[in-house]
């Protein structure tokens, strides 16, 4: 099958591009390496079946010539700081509503038949159920990048049932591992590689959240599009995520003893009742029961994952 893996060069996406390219696809990355880099997909440069367009999706004739002879689109290029949107609402509805729309302009005069999409689990907003189900509602979130992101959402399901193509949406929990370059477990180590004795924390501490490696994401996404495929479904939503979660507290202690530090911990006590920003969901734990019943599930839980990660940014694990 021949795709387009829109953020490509990224950090979830390079990891998609690389099991793609394994499994024998043709895969044509779109990316403006404004997050990405083309490190991340550097080894399949000259490979055959695999193309690079450097390119901005706020430019519709861009998005219109990477669709072109595709038969599905991987859509994951946006902006995923949360934190920005009290500072930078326009940007986050550029790179994450804006360049979706575009695409979906350009797939409506295309023979795309599927369309997959990187949500996020931040259009729950504070969920009043947890763990949280994919039909859970009302869809309340309190960032603009999680309104942002619920936005997308609705465009791409009124596109899809109009314009004849099928759509399948993940709804992410926190994902990490190697090369990802944002981030709390990214921070915590650059902060501690400038003061290696105290590390500042963004809020209380108690922020409690799901996160799931990025090798068990990209195994989801490919597992249930391939059981998506098999369906009727003309949109469909899963979530992926972790059945246990962590406090950022917890991340602190994995970090530091990781990096053979004992830093003294000092708490910011941030905004809204400990959150470390504006709009910062503090506990986030998604159902991920559906996905189990098509057959997915993760190899590491949430601690794992953090430890994991930790050593691959490290670089101790390549
Ligand atoms: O220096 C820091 C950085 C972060 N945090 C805390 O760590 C937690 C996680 O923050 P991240 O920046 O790692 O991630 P977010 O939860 O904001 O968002 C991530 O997960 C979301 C889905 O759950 C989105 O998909 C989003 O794109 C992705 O960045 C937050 O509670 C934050 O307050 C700190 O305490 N100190």
């Amino acid at each position: 099958m021949k795709v387009l893996v829109t953020g490509g060069a990224g950090f979830i996406g390079s990891h998609l591009v690389d099991a793609l390219m394994e499994s024998g696809h043709d895969v044509r990355v779109l990316d403006d390496l404004s997050a990405g880099s083309l490190d991340n997909v550097k080894r399949w440069m000259n490979h055959e079946g695999f193309e690079f367009i450097r390119g901005d999706m706020r430019d519709v004739e861009t998005v219109r010539k990477a669709v072109d002879g595709v038969e599905a689109v991987f859509h994951l290029a946006a902006n995923p700081e949360v934190r920005i949107g009290s500072q930078s609402p326009e940007l986050l509805y550029e790179t994450n509503v804006l360049i979706t729309h575009n695409l979906l302009s350009a797939m409506k005069d295309s023979g795309v038949k599927y369309l997959v999409f990187t949500s996020s689990s931040t259009v729950y907003g504070d969920a009043g159920v947890i763990p949280t189900p994919e039909d859970y509602a009302p869809l309340e979130p309190i960032s603009v990048y999680g309104g942002a992101k619920l936005a997308a959402e609705a465009l791409i399901s009124g596109y899809a049932h109009t314009f004849d193509f099928r759509a399948l949406i993940f709804r992410l929990a926190n994902i990490i591992g190697e090369r990802s370059n944002h981030g709390v477990i990214y921070d915590f180590i650059n902060k501690l590689r400038r003061n290696p004795n105290e590390l500042e924390i963004l809020g209380d501490g108690t922020q409690r959240k799901s996160y799931l490696h990025v090798s068990d994401t990209v195994n989801g996404m490919l597992h249930l599009f391939g059981a998506f495929k098999k369906g009727k479904a003309r949109v469909d939503f899963y979530n992926l995520g972790n059945d246990d979660w962590i406090t950022v507290g917890e991340i602190a202690e994995i970090v530091s003893e990781e990096m053979g530090l004992r830093p003294a911990f000092r708490f910011t006590g941030g905004v809204d009742g400990g959150r470390g920003w504006k709009g910062d969901v503090k506990f986030m734990r998604l159902s991920i029961e559906k996905a189990k019943k098509a057959g997915w599930k993760p190899r590491l839980d949430s601690y794992e994952a953090v430890r994991r990660t930790v050593r691959e940014l490290l670089g101790g694990i390549q």
